[in-house]
């Protein structure tokens, strides 16, 4: 309430106010991931890349997401600071209850052994070429040293199992076939229980078959151990069998697509439901789609109607 005759708040007044806003919950406080208008500029001979400007993005426990956007737009960046491999320049961004910005040197190498893990597109990336499917299951239990001896081979010989690679147990990567290795790269990636896997384009070497497979992975992955998982993709069957994906557009996230499934109370027929949503940041700013201001001509300036249930927007009628 304000004292209207005189227009100057009590003091009183004040401090409703700050500790309203005190108590208000954090921006993304009960989200796994959130980044907060995060930024990451680059400089290279003097010259600056503002390759994220003020991303925003929520990602709930126990999500399965897709990442999704041209080339340049900002992902392998966002990646690479999601995963404690690189440090934004400004903005906020928490994973698991670590913060990305302010952590040190001790508190990012748990991170990376313990929070997060991390699967590359070039399948070479993810392995040792000269230990077994089994030792490189059980390579960062041995780096974290938590774990008994008989427990990493048992845990070891559980995931190769349950991503349908038992059979490599014993091969070294070179001995398997490139999905083989990706499903072994998951298996890696999941040997120390992270809360968030993270994957870099994991189909992007791989035919259209082989993709499906290691997307069922993933799937097995989120489904029965309840990790989340984040991946970069340009592959429409991967971003088009997740519940949610995000586009990045010129460091930013812009537009998001959610998908459900719907049964038909009659006919009992269960049918796709896909609705994409533009993205309004904390400022109340909001990406109009190019190809919708384009066809209705609107530029600089549009006119917004507030109605009931929904806001209008009109092209400029003063415009000459
Ligand atoms: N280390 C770096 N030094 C300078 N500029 C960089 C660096 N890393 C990325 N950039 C620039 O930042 C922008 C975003 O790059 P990023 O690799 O994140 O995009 P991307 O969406 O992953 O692209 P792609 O799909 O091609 O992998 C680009 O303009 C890129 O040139």
């Amino acid at each position: 309430m304000t004292t209207e005759h005189t227009g100057t708040p009590t003091l009183a007044e004040l401090e409703a106010r700050a500790s309203a806003h005190r108590d208000r919950p954090a921006f993304g406080h009960s989200a796994l991931i959130s980044c907060d208008r995060l930024v990451r500029v680059f400089t290279t001979d003097g010259v600056e890349v503002q390759a994220l400007q003020g991303l925003d993005l929520l990602v709930q426990e126990g999500e399965l997401m897709a990442l999704v956007g041209a080339s340049g737009s900002g992902k392998s960046t966002l990646m690479n600071i999601l995963a404690g491999l690189d440090e934004p320049t400004a903005g906020a961004a928490k994973v698991a209850g670590y913060d990305l910005l302010t952590m040190g040197a001790k508190e990012r190498l748990r991170y990376r052994r313990e929070a997060v893990a991390f699967v590359w597109q070039q399948t070479s990336r993810n392995l040792l070429p000269y230990l077994t499917a089994a030792q490189n299951v059980a390579l960062p239990m041995q780096l974290r040293g938590k774990t008994r001896r008989t427990r990493k081979a048992e845990r070891a010989t559980e995931l190769l199992d349950l991503l349908g690679v038992a059979d490599c147990r014993d091969r070294r990567p070179q001995q398997m076939s490139g999905g083989q290795q990706q499903r072994v790269a998951i298996a890696v990636a999941l040997a120390n229980e992270p809360k968030v896997l993270l994957a870099d384009e994991p189909t992007g070497e791989l035919d259209s078959h082989t993709g499906e497979q290691i997307f069922a992975a993933f799937r097995t992955a989120n489904e029965e151990l309840g990790t989340t998982v984040v991946i970069v993709t340009h592959d429409q069957a991967v971003a088009s069998e997740v519940r949610r994906t995000v586009a990045i557009r010129d460091g930013r996230t812009s537009t998001e697509v959610l998908r459900r499934t719907q049964v038909d109370a009659a006919t009992g027929q269960e049918s796709l439901i896909s609705r994409e949503y533009a993205m309004l940041d904390r400022a109340g700013r909001l990406q109009l789609p190019a190809e919708y201001t384009r066809s209705l001509g609107m530029r600089e300036r549009v006119l917004l109607e507030l109605e009931e249930d929904h806001i209008q927007i009109w092209p400029d009628d003063q415009e000459h």
